[in-house]
């Protein structure tokens, strides 16, 4: 039903084997998603989002990769399960989208038999059932012309179509959860909306939940009703939508709003953030990360925080103690 609990993520960390030393990726990540609910997980490049998305979906190396904490679908444990079974509830309940359909698509195959090897997987159709399947799964997306689509191939459609082809493979068992990776990065706005809609119908008419991973706040501000705030492997801030877009608190969503002209809401100039997400080997996450892109907040960067986030406002919870006094030097009354 929509509102009951889906994912819960607890206290998940990631570990990377490199150079022979584990280093940590995300560190102690708490995020919950409920049936029907789209939670959009927002950070620059490298902040993290996409070894969560993967660590969910158990798509890492594990000889190279640490995951630990707990990560629950409806219930079942999904660290460290059996591969066989790992396999069954990646394909069963857990849809996933790419920003790249080209790259997940096989260049080779016709849409229509990809898709058909996509349900064989999981044999639940009778032999001449299978091509209508087919068909109302492309009609679901948005595909005007199933018939002739499903005889194509990838490079042959339309970077839009493309899309709609890898988000129809992604629901065709039917996924309680869909996790969708940057999936409108690379198209141009009115693809872009149409694409989002599509993903919204869907959640609407089955009550999918969706773990929406974007660098972009527009798109957060247009379909999610949730978000969490990522930086450097930890979730800095999170709450609803409009909470978090009303009352951004810790100082790297503000900073994040403040330097994109889209969701800006006042007018002050836009802000650069000085730097960049710090490689692995320099992360400690027992501090304030971000402040070292503070400039003014230098010694604040020093001190230890706690693991746990805060909650400062209902339902919306943030990570440290700098969102107390953060302020940018020519806001300063
Ligand atoms: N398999 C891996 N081995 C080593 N380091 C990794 C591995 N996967 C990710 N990382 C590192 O972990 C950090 C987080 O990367 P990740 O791709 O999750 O970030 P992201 O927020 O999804 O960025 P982007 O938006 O560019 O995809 C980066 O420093 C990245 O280099």
């Amino acid at each position: 039903m929509v509102g009951d609990d889906l994912l819960n993520a607890k206290k998940v960390t990631v570990s990377f084997l490199i150079n022979g030393e584990w280093q940590t990726g995300i560190y102690d990540v708490d995020l919950d998603i409920a049936h029907g609910e789209v939670l959009a997980l927002v950070g620059e490049s490298g902040s993290g989002k996409s070894t969560f998305a993967t660590s969910v979906i158990g798509l890492h190396n594990k000889k190279q990769t640490h995951v630990t904490g707990s990560i629950t679908l409806d219930g079942q444990e999904l660290i460290d399960l059996p591969d066989a079974e790992e396999n069954r509830v990646r394909g069963e309940k857990i849809g996933m989208i790419f920003q790249d359909p080209l790259a997940a698509l096989n260049p080779l195959m016709k849409i229509g038999q990809q898709i058909q090897e996509t349900l064989d997987i999981h044999d639940v159709y009778q032999k001449d059932q299978y091509h209508a399947r087919v068909i109302e799964l492309l009609d679901e997306v948005g595909i005007v012309n199933p018939e002739r689509t499903a005889k194509q191939y990838p490079h042959e459609l339309s970077g839009g179509m493309r899309q709609r082809v890898m988000i129809a493979l992604a629901i065709a068992n039917d996924p309680d959860l869909i996790i969708a990776d940057e999936p409108t990065t690379a198209l141009d706005t009115t693809i872009q909306a149409q694409i989002l809609d599509v993903l919204l119908e869907i959640r609407d008419r089955k009550e999918t939940g969706i773990l929406l991973i974007t660098h972009d706040l527009g798109v957060v501000a247009e379909v999610a009703d949730s978000v969490a705030v990522m930086y450097a492997g930890q979730i800095v801030e999170k709450a609803s939508v409009q909470e978090l877009f009303e009352h951004p608190l810790h100082p790297y969503t503000r900073s994040l709003l403040r330097s994109n002209p889209e969701v800006d809401r006042e007018d002050d100039e836009l802000y650069v953030i000085p730097g960049t997400v710090p490689a692995l080997s320099e992360m400690d996450h027992h501090k304030d990360l971000f402040l070292q892109r503070v400039p003014w907040m230098q010694d604040e960067a020093d001190v230890d925080i706690p693991d746990e986030l805060v909650e400062a406002r209902p339902n919306h919870f943030v990570r440290g103690t700098a969102w107390r006094t953060f302020e940018f030097p020519d806001q300063k009354g």
